[in-house]
Parts: C-alpha cells; sequence; structure tokens
C-alpha cells in the first residue's frame, strides 16, 4: 500500500499567478474527487502528480520519498493515469494495447508472459471490452476506448490511480461500473484521486474531495464537508437545486 503526499504545491498553470498551496495526503483506502470548471487546473494538478509536469513549489511524495527522486519504471509500478485525451501511436489491437500497462513490470526486450496475459484478460473483461481483444484501437467508439485505457491501468496494477475524468463518453451503465471499479480499488487499499465533471457521481462516491477555483484558489477535505450548496454554486458560477437520493446529496443546475 502507497500514500500519495502533496506538500506545499502550487502547479504550474501557464499565464495564471501562484494559485493556493496544496497540503493533503491520499491515503490507502481513500477515494479523492478534484472537481471545477473548465481550466481550473484539474489535469495540470493529475500530470504533475504523475511527474510528467513539475510543479511552481512544493512536493510530491510517495510514502514520504519524493517522486522527482525515483526513477520513471519504480513510479510507474505505483502510479497509474488514466489520461483525459488519447492519441493513437502506431496501430496496436485492443488486447496488445492492455499489455502496455506490464510494461513497467518486464526488463527491457522481456515479453509478456502467461501472467501478464491472464491479467490483461481480467482487465478487459472487467471493463467489457474482451469481445473486442483482436480488434484495432482505431475502430473503437469513444466509450470503448475509455474502458479500454482504464483496462490499461488497471493490468498494469498501480497502488496509486489518478484518473482524468475517467467517465468521459462513457453511458450511465458503464459510468457506475466504472466508479463501481475504483470504489473496490480503493476498498483493497489502494489510493484514489480523479476528476470528475460530474457532481452527482463525485458526491456519490468519493470520500474526499479537491474543490479548485479558476482563481487558484482551492479547499479540501471530508466529501460532506465540501458539498456545500453555496461553495459549489460559487465553484461553478452556477445556481443548483439540491435533492437527497438513496442517502446521498444530488445537484441540478436550474436556471
Ligand atoms: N501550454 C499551455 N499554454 C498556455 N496555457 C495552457 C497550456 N496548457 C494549459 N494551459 C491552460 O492552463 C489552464 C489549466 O488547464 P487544465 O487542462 O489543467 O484545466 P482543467 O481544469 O483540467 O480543465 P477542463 O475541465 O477543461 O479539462 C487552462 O486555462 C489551459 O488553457
Amino acid at each position: 500500500m502507497n500514500r500519495l503526499e502533496i506538500r506545499e504545491l502550487v502547479i504550474d498553470v501557464p499565464e495564471r499567478r501562484d494559485g493556493q498551496a496544496l497540503t493533503l495526503s491520499v491515503e490507502p483506502g481513500q477515494v479523492w474527487g478534484v472537481l471545477g470548471p473548465n481550466g481550473a487546473g484539474k489535469t495540470t494538478l493529475l500530470h504533475t502528480l504523475a511527474g510528467l509536469r513539475g510543479p511552481r513549489a512544493g512536493q510530491v511524495l510517495i510514502d514520504g520519498r519524493p517522486l522527482a527522486m525515483l526513477g520513471r519504471r519504480q513510479v510507474a509500478r505505483i502510479l497509474g493515469l488514466v489520461f483525459q485525451e488519447r492519441h493513437d501511436g502506431f496501430p496496436a489491437t485492443v488486447r496488445e494495447t492492455a499489455l502496455i500497462g506490464r510494461h513497467p513490470w518486464l526488463s527491457a526486450w522481456q515479453m509478456e508472459g502467461g501472467e501478464d496475459l491472464r491479467l490483461a484478460e481480467a482487465a478487459l473483461e472487467r471493463l467489457d471490452v474482451v469481445h473486442l481483444a483482436e480488434r484495432l484501437v482505431s475502430t473503437l467508439s469513444g466509450g470503448e476506448r475509455q474502458r479500454l485505457a482504464i483496462a490499461t491501468v488497471l493490468t498494469q496494477a498501480p497502488q496509486i490511480w489518478l484518473a482524468d475524468e475517467p467517465t468521459n463518453h462513457l453511458d450511465l451503465h458503464h459510468q457506475s461500473a466504472v466508479m463501481a471499479l475504483l470504489a473496490e480499488q480503493a476498498a483493497e487499499g489502494r489510493a484514489v484521486m480523479m476528476c470528475l465533471h460530474d457532481l452527482n457521481l463525485a458526491a456519490r462516491w468519493c470520500d474526499h474531495l479537491l474543490l479548485l477555483y479558476p482563481d487558484g484558489e482551492a479547499c479540501w477535505g471530508p466529501a460532506r464537508n465540501m458539498l456545500v450548496p453555496a461553495a459549489l454554486e460559487r465553484l461553478y458560477g452556477q445556481r443548483l437545486a439540491t435533492a437527497e437520493i438513496d442517502g446521498a446529496p444530488v445537484f441540478v443546475p436550474v436556471r
């Protein structure tokens, strides 16, 4: 089990003054949601946490060790990132793509073995794309691609999940299935942080929330403390009506 710690972190959003420094820990077993309007810096934060871009200030630590001091392979064995956007590099099938998740676990030139194939197959099955295993990725629909991206990270088997809008392109059933998968990952002792645009998915599935405001302001804490209608209305600049269904708050934008 690994914990992700953010210490006095100022993300580098181009052409924006320094935002509030973030200090928080994503503990094994926790599901964090990052909420904020377009351009608030959610993707920038996730990429900073994954070590893909540097912060303006502060540190990202895994189990107390600065991310910058860990090798890329070591990081890739611990931390998985579901990207918001993806581009086809070279023609590959769905199965070959899922198997890319095993690369951090293989030495240079080592072929994937039976256990790697088994993990990939199980992940494809779990994300409901196993029937597409032989298909070229370029032929997939948006939702099928999204499910493959998550299956690839599941094949990678990281202890820390960073997911950028994991429910993008998904129909209602697959949205629920993916949120249930991420909650299950946490219940098994992994740490999960995801960016979400859907407040209601966040309210139902996340136990902690980080609100990122477009001016760089931020607040974070247990979800029940963050799901305050006035704070959410200010976050999105949008009036909301609130109800409660199944014990979770539900927010609907109103005119
Ligand atoms: N290379 C760049 N040059 C200039 N501005 C950039 C660059 N990369 C990102 N930005 C800006 O940084 C801000 C934060 O972008 P980011 O993708 O992190 O936002 P986000 O909260 O994930 O948005 P969304 O909800 O639209 O996905 C945006 O205003 C974006 O236009």
